[in-house]
Order: structure tokens, then C-alpha cells, then sequence
């Protein structure tokens, strides 16, 4: 399969890569050097990139993926972690931006995949855990190296890992430290699929075209239903945003707004009050 990537104009990105192709938009971590950890101006330009994608109507499904086939993400750059609660960037600002990102990859309203090659590690495992589907190649290897490194994500990093692979399991990944292979990833559910290496792109797109196959609306409050739990009253308030959005594409919604702006008494009677 030859897909044809268009790179997307209008951004001067330094750490990633952003591109498209038919509706699905590639968001690619570009630092392979360091099996693609993330500094706070990486973080910064996904974030950007997403809310591209999001307000792109033509786009329905995005791709969070690394460059190259060593490491989809190996978290946090230990290189710029400094002394004073964040990772520099380059004016010296501390951050901890990669929950931002978090936040941002839960409540786009069209599904994310992650497509993992090789490193799937620290806060970068984080992020594919967050993605709504993961879709790794043979060769890669997923852990939390935290307690290894000084660091922890008792966010979702531990919370939505114990819903996903269970509370013994998720104990496991943190207070050992191991790494898992993708087969062993695919079996704790932790993952959805495991693809040669030479295919991992094609699958990828393949599970992508099934989604742009199907109602967005349907995905959409599919995805916010999935995490409302979760994120509490900020997930109701998610999930209650999307039937505030349909009520106003309705006649009975319509009717409301129009009565008030032509300054006469709402008439509902003609809508039904089903059972
Ligand atoms: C991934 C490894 C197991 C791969 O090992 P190997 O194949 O032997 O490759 P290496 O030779 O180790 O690596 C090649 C090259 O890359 C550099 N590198 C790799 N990872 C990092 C990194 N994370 N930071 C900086 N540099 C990295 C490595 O030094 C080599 O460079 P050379 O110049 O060639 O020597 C292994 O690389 C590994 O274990 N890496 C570290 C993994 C790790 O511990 N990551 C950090 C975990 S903590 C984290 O991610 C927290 C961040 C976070 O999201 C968060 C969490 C909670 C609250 C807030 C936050 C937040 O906002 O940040």
C-alpha cells in the first residue's frame, strides 16, 4: 500500500512532524536522537497540531506516532528535567506540560491511535495509553521506568492503567519497572493489535479508514461516554456538551432561540414528550 502523506502547512515545527492523508491527520514526535523524548516545546507543538486537527472538519481520526522504528516515546527528556518541579524549555521555564497534553488527547472528540514502533516508555507509554486505540509493530516494548528515574504519574499514568490492564497488573508495571513485549502488551489488553513491523503503517491506516467509515457524532460521544467516569464532573459536563450540541441542531432547540429573538412566547407544544 502506498499511502501518500501531505505535509500541512502553516507551522514552523521543531520537534514534530504533522502531516495528513484522505481525513487522517499524522502527528509524528521527531526527536529520534533520544528515542523521541519529549521536552516542554515538543509538548507544545502536539498540542498545537491537535487542535489543528480537531478544528479541521475534513480530518477524522489523527495518528500519534515516533520517527523512525526504534521508539514511538521514551517520556519525559531527562536532559532538560530541572531541579525546580518541570522540564526547562529553552527560556528556562519550568513545566509539566505533558499533563496538558494528556487532558487534550482525551477530550479531541475524534479518536486518536497510536501507532508504536520500538520504545514505548515513561510518560511516552503514558500517552499511548491515553490514545484511544494502539496499534504496535512486533518489535515494540512498553513500561513505566518512574520509580527508575525519580519520577512518578499517579494521574491516569496509574489510574487509567489499573482500569486498563487491572490493579495487579498495573502495580506490577510500576513497582518493577519491567518491560513488556508487544505480544505480552496485546494479552494484558494494554494494547489493541500487533502488526509486523513492515505493516504497521498500513494497519494502522486500515483501522483508521474503518473509523472514517462510521458516524462521527457516534464516536464522538462514544469517546467523552468512555472517559466521563473517570474524569468526573468534568467528564459529565463532556459528555452532557455533546446532547446540549445535538438539542441545538433540533427544531425544538431552534424554537427556544427563535421566540426570543423575534420577542414573542416560545410555543412547544408541537414537540413530543416521549416516553
Ligand atoms: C528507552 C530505553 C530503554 C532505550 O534503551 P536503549 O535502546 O539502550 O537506548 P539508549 O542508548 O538508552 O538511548 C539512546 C539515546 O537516547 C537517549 N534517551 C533515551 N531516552 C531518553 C530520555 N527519556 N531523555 C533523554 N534522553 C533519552 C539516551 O540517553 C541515548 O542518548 P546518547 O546520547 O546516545 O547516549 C532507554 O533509553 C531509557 O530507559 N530511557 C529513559 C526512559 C525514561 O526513564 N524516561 C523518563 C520517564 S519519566 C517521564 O517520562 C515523566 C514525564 C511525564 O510525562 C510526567 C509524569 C508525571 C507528571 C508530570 C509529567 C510531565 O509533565 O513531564
Amino acid at each position: 500500500m502506498n499511502v501518500v502523506w501531505t505535509p500541512i502547512e502553516g507551522f514552523a515545527f521543531t520537534d514534530i512532524l504533522y502531516d495528513r492523508t484522505e481525513g487522517i491527520a499524522r502527528i509524528t514526535l521527531n526527536r529520534p536522537q533520544v528515542h523521541n523524548a519529549f521536552r516542554p516545546e515538543t509538548l507544545e507543538e502536539v498540542m498545537r497540531a491537535l487542535r489543528h486537527a480537531r478544528f479541521d472538519s475534513s480530518v477524522g481520526v489523527v495518528i500519534l506516532t515516533g520517527a523512525g522504528t526504534k521508539a514511538f516515546c521514551s517520556g519525559g527528556d531527562q536532559s532538560v528535567r530541572g531541579d525546580d518541579g518541570g522540564y526547562k524549555d529553552e527560556a528556562g521555564v519550568h513545566h509539566l506540560n505533558a499533563l496538558d497534553l494528556q487532558r487534550e488527547i482525551r477530550t479531541c472528540p475524534k479518536p486518536i491511535v497510536a501507532m508504536v514502533a520500538g520504545w514505548s516508555i515513561g510518560g511516552g507509554n503514558v500517552l499511548q495509553l491515553l490514545c484511544d486505540i494502539t496499534i504496535a509493530a512486533d518489535n515494540a516494548r512498553f513500561g513505566q521506568t518512574g520509580p527508575k528515574v525519580g519520577s512518578f504519574d499517579a494521574g491516569f499514568g496509574a489510574g487509567l492503567l489499573a482500569r486498563t490492564i487491572g490493579v495487579k497488573k498495573a502495580k506490577e508495571v510500576w513497582f518493577l519497572c519491567r518491560q513488556y513485549d508487544a505480544q505480552e502488551a496485546l494479552e494484558m489488553g494494554w494494547i489493541n493489535a500487533v502488526v509486523p513491523l513492515d505493516r504497521l503503517e498500513e494497519e494502522t491506516i486500515a483501522w483508521c479508514r474503518r473509523m472514517l467509515e462510521l458516524s462521527p457524532t457516534a464516536l464522538r460521544i462514544l469517546k467523552t461516554a468512555f472517559n466521563a467516569d473517570s474524569d468526573g464532573l468534568a467528564g459529565v459536563q463532556e459528555l452532557a456538551g455533546n446532547a446540549t450540541a445535538l438539542f441545538y441542531m433540533t427544531d425544538e432547540g431552534q424554537e427556544g432561540r427563535n421566540a426570543f429573538l423575534e420577542k414573542r412566547a416560545p410555543d412547544f407544544s408541537k414537540f413530543p414528550r416521549r416516553p
